[in-house]
């Protein structure tokens, strides 16, 4: 596969392109001790066994919590600014599904730079990621692959759009287990990066990914 693009160097503001930025320095403490406190709640509901009343007391105050923050809200399109601790500066969408630090919805899932290249990251995924009885949901894997894939792309000044992914699942995948996730950059043509990752338990790869990202096409890089 013929390496013909070179990474840009800088990638631009989202501000640039109308979408509002903050910084992730800025989530004050309490929003993401809120959102692993919100975590904890999605899986004590989805297992509870508790009687009526105790369920009717829950659901009044989860709605006294929704309605005290429904008021002032980030616009949907906000991105997250990360400053790698090289000084180099990543952007990530603030609500994103699978890695938005704000999102509850979202596993606990942290990329950082391995020392090799590439990404990595350890995770856990509670029961609320069950698909088959005690195994993660294949949905959720093919997720968290997409978005370490794209996340890869990404540091390496080449974000972009998944337009294929090719998802080959291993050996089943255990919720409340150690995982450990990989990806890295395998090549590039014109706009398309060829992104490869892994998810791993105990030492041994239960699902891996193959993606076509289709770089954005950011002004001063050359284009296609
Ligand atoms: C500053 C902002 C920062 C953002 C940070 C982001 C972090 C990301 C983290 C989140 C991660 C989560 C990620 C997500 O969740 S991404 C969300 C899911 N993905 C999408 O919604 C993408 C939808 N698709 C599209 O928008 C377009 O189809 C795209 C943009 C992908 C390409 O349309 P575009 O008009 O732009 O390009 P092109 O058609 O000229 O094609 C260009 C080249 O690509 C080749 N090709 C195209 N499709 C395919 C295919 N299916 N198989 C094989 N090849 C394909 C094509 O032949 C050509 O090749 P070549 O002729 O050069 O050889």
């Amino acid at each position: 596969m013929t390496v013909e693009t070179e990474p840009v160097a800088e990638l631009p503001d989202p501000r640039d392109f109308g979408l509002p930025v903050v910084g992730e320095e800025e989530i004050p403490a309490e929003l993401t001790s809120l959102v692993e406190e919100v975590r904890t709640l999605v899986d004590a509901v989805a297992h509870t066994r508790a009687g009526a009343e105790d369920l009717a007391a829950a659901r009044t105050a989860v709605a006294e919590a929704a309605s005290r923050l429904q008021g002032d809200r980030h616009d949907i399109g906000t991105m997250v600014r990360h400053t790698w601790p090289d000084g180099r500066v990543e952007y990530g969408t603030l609500a994103n599904i699978v890695a938005g630090p704000t999102n509850a919805a979202a596993p606990p899932l942290r990329l950082e730079r391995a020392s090799g290249g590439g990404l990595h990251g350890g995770f856990r995924l509670n029961g609320v990621y069950q698909g088959p009885p005690g195994l993660v949901h294949g949905g959720w894997l093919a997720a968290l692959l997409d978005q370490a894939l794209g996340a890869a792309a990404g540091a390496e000044g080449m974000p972009g759009l998944t337009a294929n992914l090719d998802v080959n699942y291993r050996r089943p995948t255990p919720v409340e287990a150690p995982l450990e996730i990989t990806a890295r950059v395998t090549g590039t043509e014109r706009r398309k990066v060829f992104v490869a990752a892994e998810i791993s338990h105990d030492g041994e790869v239960t699902a891996e990914g193959t993606a076509l990202m289709v770089r954005l096409d950011l002004p001063g890089d050359g284009g296609a």
